[in-house]
């Protein structure tokens, strides 16, 4: 079989991108989108600096929070309270993963649901089971979005999504389900991993392991959707330097798939995307704009 066709997240993000900056010059104001960052991770940093550039390209404001590592769960929960209560900020985004001493749930859920960009509280989980309209997570969407873009009409389909987190395996499950796949999680104890990931039409990996789904396990002309940013040794580059890998080894998976996403380059980039699409609708609904059409 000839080698799979490459996703392009980072155009497809692009895309998105110049549609929702479109429809934000088109606002009587800005939507506000308030980051929220505990700790310094350099990783974290990053992506952060990121999400700030790419919010004022969109034409929306950022307002970035950087919190030392030994703040508190009561001063961080009054940050969060200025915020629900702050007209200017439409989304709310507050950067995982918290120092342990910190109960990320608890501050997931003193977010107001309506300004939960990342609908990361039980009230937008819910409703994304229950089928309502509300806030849907990033990673989950943009990778919805990239399957789409190779296959229009997911129903019907054996969908598989290996992980089970609540940030990305549970909500890509119901997202999927709603497209009428037929949907399996299978997460670290799924015995026979292998054969259960050859059932899959769409395969969505989600574990944070380099490279543990192997080509052997891909259906030909399956869409592999590779969630994975695994920054791993590359002593072929030069001592010390590292390189970023999904979970899916590409080399082997690319020779079976009909269609697979790159990392980096694939799903990152539209979950920032997706994360100004969620400020732009929050905004929208709670100013009682007219949602536009993206
Ligand atoms: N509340 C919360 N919401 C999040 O959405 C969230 C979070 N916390 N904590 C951290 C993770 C990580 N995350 C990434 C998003 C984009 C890229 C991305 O664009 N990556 C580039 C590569 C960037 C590089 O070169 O390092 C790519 O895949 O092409 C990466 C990571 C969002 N997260």
């Amino acid at each position: 079989m000839s080698d799979a066709a490459l996703i392009d997240g980072k155009a497809t993000a692009e895309a998105l991108r110049a549609r929702i900056a479109a429809a934000v010059a088109t606002l009587p104001e800005p939507p506000g989108l308030a980051v929220v960052l505990v700790g310094e991770d350099p990783a974290s940093q990053v992506y952060v600096r990121n999400k700030a550039r790419q919010t004022h390209e969109a034409g929306m404001r950022s307002f970035e929070h950087r919190l030392p590592v030994t703040t508190s769960q009561g001063e961080l929960l009054d940050l969060v309270a200025r915020l629900n209560a702050d007209p200017a900020v439409d989304g709310i985004l507050v950067q995982l993963p918290l120092p342990s001493r910190i109960d990320a749930n608890a501050v997931i859920e003193a977010i107001d649901p309506a300004k939960d960009v990342d609908g990361f509280h039980p009230m937008n989980t819910g409703r994304l089971a229950a089928g309502l309209p509300g806030l849907v997570p990033c990673t989950p969407l943009g990778c919805l979005m990239l399957a789409r873009s190779v296959r229009p009409d997911l129903s019907g389909l054996e969908a598989v999504v290996v992980g089970r987190s609540n940030i990305v395996g549970k909500p890509m499950a119901q997202l999927l389900l709603a497209e009428s796949c037929t949907v399996t999680i299978a997460h670290s104890r799924t015995r026979d991993l292998a054969e259960v990931c050859r059932r899959a039409d769409i395969l969505v990996a989600a574990v944070g392991r380099p490279r543990m789904i192997e080509g052997s396990w891909i259906k030909p002309g399956a869409v592999v959707i590779d969630v994975g940013i695994n920054r791993v040794a590359a002593p072929d580059l030069g001592e010390g330097k590292t390189r970023l890998v999904g979970d899916v080894d590409f080399a082997g998976a690319r020779e079976r798939a009909g269609a697979i996403t790159p990392v980096p380059g694939g799903v990152g980039p539209m979950t920032i995307a997706c994360l100004l699409r969620n400020t732009l609708q929050a905004a929208c609904r709670r100013r009682g704009w007219a949602a536009p059409d993206l």
